[in-house]
């Protein structure tokens, strides 16, 4: 079924998040489903007239009073923050974005920040502050290796785009994965192994009750004497406090976070002023409406019409 094809739209659509643009997803819906209403949250509306639910980070008791919810759809890639919420209505199903576009941005994040440390950047860049003519010979690509936990869509896509830089790419995930051109292992048996030789480590994960705090003291330990941390999935899946020591007493060279145990970082956290520690405030990765809304809107329409939505969400499994 296809957007285009536009049958009638029953009820509305209520919209919440903090971070993203409501006119620009109110415009990209509508592009889509002429006749669907999109109302932001903080507008006035009657709750039982909403159907669909478009939100990041909704407030608890969000839902209260809808009793006509048919789908909600999260309005990004990670579910963590919706799929244990105890005031979720039962039975509506809840759907992630699942958009190309999506995944290359965050590819695009994840390249540039392993190639800094692949290329030795920060060295250069500490150099610099120095007015120090620093030589360092290059590396080769494939003297590198980069093992990237999680291979979803958007893990498995930031591997492919390392591998095709000539990096030595290693994936590891829950189950078993096959991905041309990288060495794939499943399962926790394999996990110190990918950790121990790993140059470059890159963190994909979802955030589920099994991965948090997966990358303990102990497993960070593991790393190779010099190794990057990049994070761009959540940051509980990392001992804070223990990445933090390990930065200090340079077991681990470098870090770029993107994410936090705590959103946003506090000030005086002591990861602010380390010289090796690349920060940026959690937008690895957003949400696109020109790009997702079709993909929304096929969903309105296939719930409006009885059928169940693709990329649904399986609340048992986390992601
Ligand atoms: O963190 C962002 C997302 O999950 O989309």
């Amino acid at each position: 079924m296809h957007a285009s094809s536009r049958p009638a739209v029953s009820g509305a659509m209520i919209f919440y998040s903090d971070f993203d643009d409501y006119t620009a997803w109110r415009d990209a819906m509508q592009a889509c489903l002429p006749d669907l209403r999109v109302v932001h949250a903080n507008d006035a509306h009657d709750p039982a007239d909403i159907h669909y639910a478009l939100i990041w980070k909704a407030p608890s008791g969000f839902f209260n009073r809808m009793k006509n919810l048919r789908l909600i759809v999260n309005l990004g890639a990670g579910v963590d923050s919706i799929v244990g919420r105890e005031d979720l209505p039962a039975e509506v199903p809840i759907t992630r974005i699942t958009d190309p576009n999506m995944a290359r941005m965050m590819a695009g994040y994840v390249l540039f920040a392993a190639l800094r440390y692949a290329r030795d950047i920060p060295y250069f860049e500490a150099a610099q502050r120095r007015g120090e003519w620093a030589y360092r010979h290059p590396r080769s690509p494939e003297a590198v290796r980069v093992a990237v936990l999680g291979l979803g869509e958007l893990g498995a896509y930031a591997a492919r785009e390392l591998s095709r830089q000539g990096l030595n790419v290693l994936g590891w995930s829950r189950s078993p994965r096959n991905i041309e051109g990288i060495e794939c292992h499943a399962g926790m048996a394999s996990l110190d192994t990918v950790l121990s030789c790993a140059d470059i480590l890159v963190v994909m994960l979802p955030l589920t009750p099994q991965t948090r705090g997966l990358l303990n003291r102990e497993r960070l330990q593991r790393l190779p004497r010099g190794a990057a941390l990049i994070n761009v999935a959540r940051g509980a899946l990392v001992d804070q406090a223990a990445l933090t020591d390990l930065l200090r007493s340079g077991h681990l060279g470098g870090a770029t976070l993107d994410v936090f145990e705590r959103e946003p970082l506090p000030p005086g956290d002591p990861l602010w002023a380390m010289e090796n520690v690349l920060i940026t405030p959690h937008l690895a990765s957003v949400a696109i409406p020109a790009s997702a809304a079709g993909q929304i809107a096929d969903n309105v329409l296939r719930v409006s019409q009885g059928l169940p939505p693709v990329n649904r969400v399986d609340a048992a499994r986390g992601y």
